[in-house]
């Protein structure tokens, strides 16, 4: 699905962040990113979605060379990047927008997705998410768990085969954040989706990464994966195998428990 070759990264006047570094992301698989803050991890998730060109070296996606943000591929960040002014259901409906003004190939191709298709789609996803009781509402009525759900929402109705999530539930109460990764995690076992997931926290990482990429603080020259194929398994968050991989993930960030 995703293919980092020989990938070289530095922003202007920057030391470089990635040399010849080499990753392959299988189709349907599921990848969570961790490292210390500033490691690359948000730089790595932006050059998979098209939005940075590699300094040197490819990315491949599908196997076509990534030349530019494919309409295939979801982006959920941090901060929502709701519309204030837009309620909870226009904001969901925007996704297809957006994507109609630039055009399934990404580029200035106006297409028109049918209203019929465009309403279901939407109807679906905000009732899936659990959004039915707010749709009429606005960001700023919302929690911030209701405002993720809408973002995710937003990008759901695209139909992405990537998910890329950066820091998605980091300013979200544990609770939440648990929902959420909940949600995730049955995404996941109903289609065929390829997602990666950036975040500091080991735990997060744990649950929803079988495999598990760890970028250090210095020029990333190869691939540190820890395999955690468990990872989302019914009660797989109790098991003694989860603690195991949260303390080794520990261990190699340098942590202690
Ligand atoms: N637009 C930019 N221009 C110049 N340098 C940048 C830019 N964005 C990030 N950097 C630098 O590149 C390095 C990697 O940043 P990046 O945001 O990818 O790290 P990160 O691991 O996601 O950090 P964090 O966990 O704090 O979000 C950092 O040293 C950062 O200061």
């Amino acid at each position: 699905m995703i293919r980092l070759e020989e990938l070289s990264y530095h922003y202007p006047s920057k030391p470089l962040i990635f040399e010849r570094f080499s990753l392959e992301i299988g189709g349907g698989e599921a990848w969570a990113v961790l490292g210390p803050s500033g490691c690359g991890k948000s730089t790595l998730l932006y050059l998979a979605a098209g939005l940075r060109a590699p300094t040197a070296g490819r990315v491949w996606v599908n196997g076509a060379i990534l030349e530019r943000p494919r309409p295939s591929t979801g982006l959920i960040l941090q901060d929502f990047g709701l519309l204030p002014w837009a309620t909870v259901e226009e904001n969901v409906r925007l996704g297809f927008k957006i994507r109609d003004f630039y055009g399934p190939d990404g580029k200035h191709a106006p297409e028109t997705t049918p209203p019929a298709v465009m309403d279901e789609r939407v109807r679906f996803w905000i009732e899936r998410l659990g959004l039915e009781p707010v749709r009429g509402q606005y960001p700023g009525q919302l929690s911030g768990g209701q405002r993720q759900r809408t973002a995710i929402a937003r990008t759901l109705v695209l139909n992405p085969d990537l998910l890329l999530m950066d820091e998605p539930f980091a300013s979200l109460d544990a609770p939440t954040r648990e929902n959420l990764q909940k949600i995730v995690l049955q995404l996941r076992q109903e289609s065929p989706l390829t997602s990666v997931i950036v975040t500091h926290s080991i735990e997060e990482a744990a649950v929803l990464g079988q495999k598990i990429l760890i970028l250090r603080n210095r020029t990333n020259r190869s691939a540190e994966v820890v395999d955690n194929p468990e990872a989302g398994g019914q009660g797989y968050a109790d098991s003694e195998g989860y603690r195991r991989i949260c303390s080794q993930l520990r261990e190699m960030l340098g942590e202690t428990a």
